[in-house]
């Protein structure tokens, strides 16, 4: 479970203050995949990076599977966030290290002894359906492979949670579409709870057992989604929602 007990987190000073998240509150049950929407600027990656601490709210708890990380510092809180994987829109991986390397850095971190390693790495992208690839540096990976090679990296140390900020943004349909088979298959095959950041409404409709909506800071509904069997309410549905969006964009 991961539970957000009123957590702020505003950023700037003075009258330059702006309050990024306002007193959100949200349960997500162990074993399920959330998805978090809202227009640009609604606080969605701020309210994802306040689950793995990587940013400190100002006031509220974060609780993950019964230890609150709010109250961990230091190594304490390194060693908590290895059960917790996380994927971004853009990838992140290292450039000059291969797809074997770039999912060996968090066994290195965890000094994980290499003859391990190597059979973890080994496993993990055998999991995500490169182990061909291991060899290639992330220039030479498409789109969808760089993001398979992410997962990969963000299973390694075995997370009982994973963390995906826009994972299919800047992806076609297709390879959207394969990334989120794989999504589904970690949530099935290995248990992990996936809580997933998205503008696309076809993506958390397509894929996600309950959706959170937020407006400026503050989390506004929270709906059941039964993984795309069932209808979201209408206002959540495609057009509306993405029209805003777009105009915000060609402001
Ligand atoms: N490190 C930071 N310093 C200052 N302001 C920040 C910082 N991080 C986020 N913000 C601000 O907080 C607000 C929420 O940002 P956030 O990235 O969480 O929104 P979002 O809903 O994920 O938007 P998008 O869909 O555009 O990524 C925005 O106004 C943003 O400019």
């Amino acid at each position: 479970m991961i539970s957000l007990q009123e957590v702020s987190k505003s950023f700037g000073n003075g009258s330059d203050r702006y309050q990024a998240i306002d007193a959100v509150s949200l349960d997500i049950a162990v074993g399920s995949i959330h998805g978090i929407i809202g227009a640009s600027g609604a606080g969605k990656s701020t309210l994802l990076r306040i689950m793995n601490v990587l940013e400190r709210p100002d006031s509220g708890r974060v609780v993950v599977n019964g230890q609150e990380l709010t109250s961990l510092g230091g190594r304490q809180l390194r060693e908590a966030r290895r059960s917790i994987g996380m994927i971004f829109q853009l990838f992140q991986l290292v450039s000059n290290r291969t797809a074997y390397g770039n999912v060996s850095i968090p066994l290195e971190l965890a000094k994980v002894p290499k003859a391990d390693r190597m059979k973890r790495v080994q496993e993990v992208l055998r999991f995500v359906g490169l182990e061909d690839k291991a060899k290639l540096y992330p220039a030479r990976l498409s789109g969808g492979q760089k993001q398979r090679v992410a997962i990969a990296r963000a299973l390694a140390n075995s997370p009982s949670v994973l963390l995906c900020d826009e994972p299919t943004s800047s992806l076609d349909p297709q390879t959207t579409a394969g990334i989120l088979d794989v999504l589904r298959h970690i949530n099935r095959t290995l248990g992990v709870t996936i809580v997933i950041v998205s503008h696309e409404m076809e993506v958390v409709n397509g894929i996600c057992d309950a959706v959170s909506v937020m407006e400026d800071g503050r989390l506004i509904r929270t709906y059941q989604n039964n993984a795309g069997r069932a209808e979201a309410p209408e206002q959540e549905r495609g057009q509306g929602y993405r029209s805003r969006r777009g105009s915000e964009e060609s402001d």
